[in-house]
């Protein structure tokens, strides 16, 4: 069995208008995200057949979780998101009463660009000597090709780059705190930043020539599981009838074109 899933757009600051043109919206600030599988409370998408992810996803698992468990967005982007980092379980369970944190991982639709801290101390110090707009001094900028996978573990601090267009895994979370935003004025969050943040290496996240990378909350492939399991599938080619598919206990041929996930329940 397979399910359509109707995809909700997001303009963001930072977005690319080639998706505006591409699904014909007239939306006046770009898209930047196109959420194609969510069953978080600030959106919530339906199946094709009227049904909600989370009305879906309870006859499935029953009342094991309060919402669908992953987010999956298409983001796209024309120029630098903010400089950010999202919390862990216990940090959103303790002081945000959210049911998850937000670990993510980006499959790379474009050739692409990326940072992330891998010094955390130096970051601070940084922040505490008000040299704010000088972290680039303190991030490693990574240019990535077509087809790299990326984990985003929670605590990295991170920023998506311009001319990127990813396909982003995600625990069901909002969580960010924005730590510098390259002079736009949107409010940043920095107490919580440095309390959640990590020092983490390039080496560790970075995927590149390989079939996908698995995480604790996820496995994000170019191939299908072995066994029969509840998968999204993805195209990787961006038309204007774009989006995901939810397929049930199925046994599907590989196909070359498309990006799964799978093991999140
Ligand atoms: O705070 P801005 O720059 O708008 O970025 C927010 C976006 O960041 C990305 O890295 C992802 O975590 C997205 O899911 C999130 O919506």
């Amino acid at each position: 069995m397979q399910f359509k899933i109707i995809p909700h757009f997001r303009s963001m600051i930072w977005g690319n208008s080639d998706i505006n043109v591409i699904f014909e919206l007239e939306n006046e600030m770009p898209i930047g995200e196109i959420w194609l599988l969510s069953g978080h409370p600030l959106y919530e998408t339906k199946l094709e057949n009227g049904i909600s992810l989370n009305e879906f996803g309870r006859s499935i698992y029953d009342s094991k979780y309060e919402r669908f468990p992953i987010l999956i967005k298409l983001v796209s982007t024309k120029q630098w998101l903010s400089v950010q980092v999202h919390p862990d379980n216990d940090y959103a369970n303790s002081f945000e009463k959210e049911p998850w944190g937000k670990s993510e991982a980006w499959y790379f639709l474009t050739d692409g660009e990326f940072a992330i801290c891998e010094d955390v101390d130096k970051m601070k110090e940084y922040i505490n000597n008000g040299k704010m707009d000088k972290l680039n001094e303190v991030m490693t900028f990574v240019k990535v090709r077509k087809g790299t996978f990326v984990n985003i573990p929670a605590g990295t601090v991170h920023a998506l780059g311009p001319n990127s267009t990813v396909i982003e895994v995600q625990q069901s979370s909002d969580l960010t705190y924005r730590i510098y935003d390259w002079g736009r004025p949107r409010e940043t969050h920095i107490e919580k930043a440095i309390q959640v943040s990590k020092s983490i290496k390039i080496s560790d996240i970075l995927s590149e020539n390989t079939a996908g990378l698995q995480t604790p909350y996820f496995t994000f492939s170019t191939t299908l599981p072995e066994k029969d399991s509840l998968i999204v599938e993805i195209p990787t080619e961006i038309t204007k009838d774009f989006c995901a598919k939810i397929i049930l206990k199925e046994t599907v041929d590989n196909q070359s074109d498309k990006i799964y996930v799978y093991n999140f329940l």
